[in-house]
């Protein structure tokens, strides 16, 4: 039996990229469809960065951002809802590292670990991935009960060795869900 919601809220972070038609607008439309959900909270967004494709190189740059969220949906129901939002916002799976309108992807979840085919947790290419690292630093706090995942991306950080290939693009995308447009 799948469980699909717990009593308790939990902490998540998200990866959000897009890079085919309105990038930016697809990020917000995300994020909006996303705190819309009576059992999810958007609690903090990172900077936008634009950034050069990694994998597939012959495709257009990204955006990419990340965010967390509180929710008391269970890991599972919580990635089927980022797949539907993506479907909804026009996303076609075709070419894998390929473009797309909009990508989400579940990096971490407070106390969960997963290791299916449908659900890894936590996301197992994260740490080899600046386009998710850099944004992922802007929202994870300095606080004790983050300081893994804050010591993580440190460490991935370093081994990578840095931001080459992503500039800032705006410090700004999500008002908190009450004046978003989805243009
Ligand atoms: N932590 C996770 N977050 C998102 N999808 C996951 C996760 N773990 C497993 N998946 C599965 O991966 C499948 C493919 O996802 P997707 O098409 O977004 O991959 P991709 O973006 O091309 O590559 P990558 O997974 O490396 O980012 C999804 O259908 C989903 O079930
Ligand atoms: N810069 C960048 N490159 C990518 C991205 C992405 O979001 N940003 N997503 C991919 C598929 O997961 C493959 N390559």
């Amino acid at each position: 039996m799948t469980i699909h919601s717990t009593s308790e809220a939990s902490e998540a972070y998200i990866a959000l990229g897009a890079n085919l038609g309105d990038r930016e607008g697809s990020l917000k439309a995300a994020l909006k469809r996303l705190n819309q959900h009576e059992q999810i909270e958007v609690t903090r967004c990172s900077h936008v960065y634009e950034t050069e494709p990694v994998g597939y190189l012959d495709q257009p740059q990204f955006l990419n951002m990340a965010a967390a969220l509180r929710t008391t949906l269970a890991p599972e129901a919580l990635l089927q809802e980022m797949l539907s939002i993506e479907s909804q916002l026009g996303r076609v799976r075709d070419v894998r590292y390929g473009p797309r309108t909009v990508d989400l992807d579940l990096l971490w979840m407070e106390n969960q670990h997963f290791d299916t085919p449908e659900l890894t947790l936590p996301h197992p290419r994260m740490q080899e991935r600046a386009f998710v690292l850099v944004p992922l630093s802007d929202v994870v706090p300095h606080n004790e009960e983050s300081s893994g995942l804050r010591q993580f991306i440190t460490a991935a950080l370093q081994d990578i060795d840095g931001r080459e290939g992503i500039r800032l693009w705006t410090t700004n995308v999500w008002d908190g869900g009450s004046e978003l447009s989805e243009s």
